[in-house]
């Protein structure tokens, strides 16, 4: 197969289970086409870094996607020189097509080896990103491994953009990487609380990597996201890929620590809240906030918050996250 020279989205959407592995003409560098809507790249340079940029792991998480193909471009066609290692992979080609989160079973909800214990069309895929990831990580060199998994909230946001940051197990934040999610234009991050099966906790936990979820906006089709609200983001990914170098910005980064986890535990599970409540409206201390046939659940302290409502899942899954403003001091950094 020869690179038909299209970027890798109008590529993707009519290959989108093409399973081959080519190599694609670069004027500086090389690289690889390793399955749907996956490319890794290597300079010409000694890498300065092992980078992952993922989007489309929801297929209907449009702006990051069109954010990440711009980027590709530019190395492709030469006016970005890489000095880093990259792997770029839109997780869900076949959900991009049909403009769903998923198609039958939440990609999102699979990684750290979770496909194993679920059916479904993301099994293969969940594995097969497993996979590449292993292989891109296991020749890292130099510098640190990074990833950014970049996607679109469900509804609107008392603040538009935020990231999610593993479960480290106790061990110490990187300040450097809250400096650069302030620096690309977040307001907040939310320090899970436990350990999770999606793609970035997969990668801080299984191959150390400084990984994030990062969360830009609402979603919308292709082709009606404003990308200019990403400007701070895509200059410091060029940065980052360029010279290697984080952007980081002096204004702290607000911080909130997860609390709980809502599980959606039966047919009947409810939230009590409108379907237009944004992300982040906190509450008083007392109100239910959840109730099933099997469990209620109480709000424990004036002003903790909803984050990501959903009952529209299978039982088993996750219907919100509960969480409360925390400060600095109350975390250990690096
Ligand atoms: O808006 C929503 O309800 C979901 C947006 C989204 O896809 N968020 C990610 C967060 C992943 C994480 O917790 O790191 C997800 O739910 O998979
Ligand atoms: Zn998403």
């Amino acid at each position: 197969m020869i690179w038909p020279n299209k970027d890798l989205l109008q590529f993707t959407l009519e290959n989108p289970t093409l399973l081959e592995d080519f190599p694609i003409a670069m004027d500086s560098g090389s690289a690889r086409y390793l399955g749907p809507g996956i490319l890794q790249f290597e300079p010409e340079s000694t890498p300065l870094h092992s980078v992952i940029l993922s989007a489309g792991i929801h297929g209907n998480e449009t702006a990051p996607i069109e954010l990440i193909n711009q980027l590709i471009n530019r190395i492709v066609d030469g006016t970005t020189t890489l000095n880093v290692r990259l792997l770029v992979i839109f997780g869900h080609p076949e959900a991009m097509i049909a403009q769903q989160r998923f198609c039958e079973v939440n990609l999102n909800r699979l990684f750290n080896g979770q496909w194993q214990h679920y059916k479904g069309q993301e099994t293969e895929r969940a594995r097969f990103i497993e996979e590449k990831v292993e292989d891109f990580f296991v020749s890292h060199g130099h510098g640190q491994k990074l990833h950014y998994d970049l996607h679109t909230a469900i509804r609107g946001s008392q603040f538009e953009k935020f990231a999610i940051h593993p479960f480290t197990h106790s061990a110490a934040y990187p300040k450097e990487q809250f400096a650069f999610l302030k620096a690309i234009g977040l307001e907040a991050v939310l320090l899970s609380h436990e350990p999770a099966s999606t793609f970035s906790y997969h990668t801080y936990k299984n191959h150390s990597a400084q990984s994030a979820t990062v969360e830009l906006g609402a979603v919308r089709p292709f082709g009606e996201n404003d990308l200019s609200k990403l400007e701070d983001l895509f200059e410091a990914l060029i940065q980052l890929l360029t010279d290697g170098s984080l952007a980081q910005s002096d204004e702290e980064i607000k911080l909130f620590q997860v609390v709980d986890t809502l599980i959606k535990d039966a047919e009947d599970y409810q939230l009590n809240i409108s379907s237009d409540t944004p992300n982040f409206t906190s509450f008083k201390a007392g109100k239910t906030l959840a109730h099933s046939s099997q469990s209620h659940y109480t709000i424990k302290q004036d002003g903790d918050a909803l984050v990501f409502p959903n009952t529209n899942l299978p039982i088993g899954q996750r219907a919100g996250l509960v969480v409360r403003a925390t400060d600095w001091r109350s975390i250990t950094l690096e």
